[in-house]
């Protein structure tokens, strides 16, 4: 039985082989959140009204006033929807040889699916069936109910954090609707992100910039730059044999909690087991101006100088597969 207190249980969590610290709770008027976010940590904020217009988003609801349009979905044959950038995908030449990219196979199906389609599928799935992830960005295609939900979002909330922490403009809004268990494997995205759980309950993984050599990220060429390639449910310690060290931090969230993913933090997010399906809002923001660079850089910084070497030695060799040799004479017996 759930404990009411908190409404779950850890038998809803999936077990994974990582030791994990606690990502602090705090109330939205503590002045130790602002703290945090300042140092790019992450923190649960609690009893904000950020999203409290839309506490009754639920599919009965939305079903009723999302509008007729078309939604973003994933279709999975197991639990995991992880991420793939399709502009990334092989092109095929005229002759139909892959002329840039890598071999990819999907692990996931994109289809646009009309909400009520959604919700039909979603009370109708059975064990075998594949499983659903609706994942759409909020635009000016839904109906005037949750146009006057989305308008009534507490704004001073998310705008006084993106001023006083000097973050980019909000670029996008994205709906997130999940069945019980789905899982959104380990990545790192380039925003600040402030994740508003709007009902059910989402366990979500954190680790820090500088566990990127614990966590093994794609190819930056690659469809699935900035995820994981470590598959948290079976790690392949042989190839990823730094995975042991990876050190992180996790939190549940329920209706009401915000949690603030800083820009270039790892996350891995999950739907609780038997907890029904659940909704979230999140709240990309680009990351703020670079300020007067100090030395030594900060991790996430490293990470984006190694993106821009990737990307430079992608440009300059043309085949992906002359990188590593590159890099291994430039670096072994010589930096090392
Ligand atoms: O908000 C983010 O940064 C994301 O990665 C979202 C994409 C899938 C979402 C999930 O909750 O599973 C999270
Ligand atoms: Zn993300």
């Amino acid at each position: 039985m759930a404990n009411e207190k908190k409404g779950w249980d850890p038998n809803q969590l999936r077990k994974y082989d990582l030791n994990l610290e606690q990502i602090p709770r705090l109330d939205y008027g503590d002045p130790r959140v602002d703290e945090l976010i300042a140092e790019n940590k992450p923190v649960v904020i609690t009893g904000s009204k950020l999203v409290k217009s839309a506490e009754k988003w639920d599919i009965d609801y939305l079903e009723q006033h999302m509008g007729n349009g078309d939604f973003t979905v994933f279709l999975s044959r197991n639990h995991k929807f992880k991420y793939y950038d399709e502009k990334k995908m092989a092109q095929k030449s005229q002759n139909g040889e892959n002329v840039k990219g890598v071999e990819f196979s999907p692990p996931t199906k994109k289809i646009d699916m009309k909400l009520p389609e959604f919700i039909k599928r979603l009370r109708e799935w059975k064990r075998g069936d594949e499983r659903l992830y609706l994942q759409q960005g909020l635009n000016n295609t839904v109906g005037p109910a949750i146009v006057h939900d989305f308008v009534h979002f507490d704004w001073d909330f998310c705008n006084s954090k993106q001023a006083k922490h000097h973050w980019g403009p909000l670029t996008s809004n994205l709906l997130l609707i999940a069945m019980e268990g789905n899982v959104t494997p380990c990545h790192y995205d380039e925003q600040q992100n402030l994740f508003a759980q709007i009902r059910g309950y989402k366990r979500c993984i954190l680790f820090p910039p500088d566990q990127f050599d614990c966590l093994y990220p794609h190819p930056v060429h690659h469809p699935h730059d900035r995820q994981s390639m470590v598959d948290f449910d079976r790690p392949d310690y042989n190839r990823f044999p730094k995975f042991k060290e990876a050190r992180g931090c996790e939190t549940v969230i329920g209706p009401g909690d915000i949690l603030y993913i800083p820009i270039y933090w790892w996350h891995h997010i999950e739907s609780l087991m038997r907890g029904g399906y659940t909704v979230t809002v999140n709240f990309w923001y680009k990351g703020g101006p670079n300020t007067s660079i100090t030395y030594p850089l900060k991790a996430h910084q490293k990470v984006a100088v190694m993106r821009n070497i990737e990307k430079m030695l992608l440009e300059v060799l043309q085949d992906p597969k002359e990188i590593p040799p590159l890099l291994r004479a430039m670096v072994l017996g010589r930096y090392t």
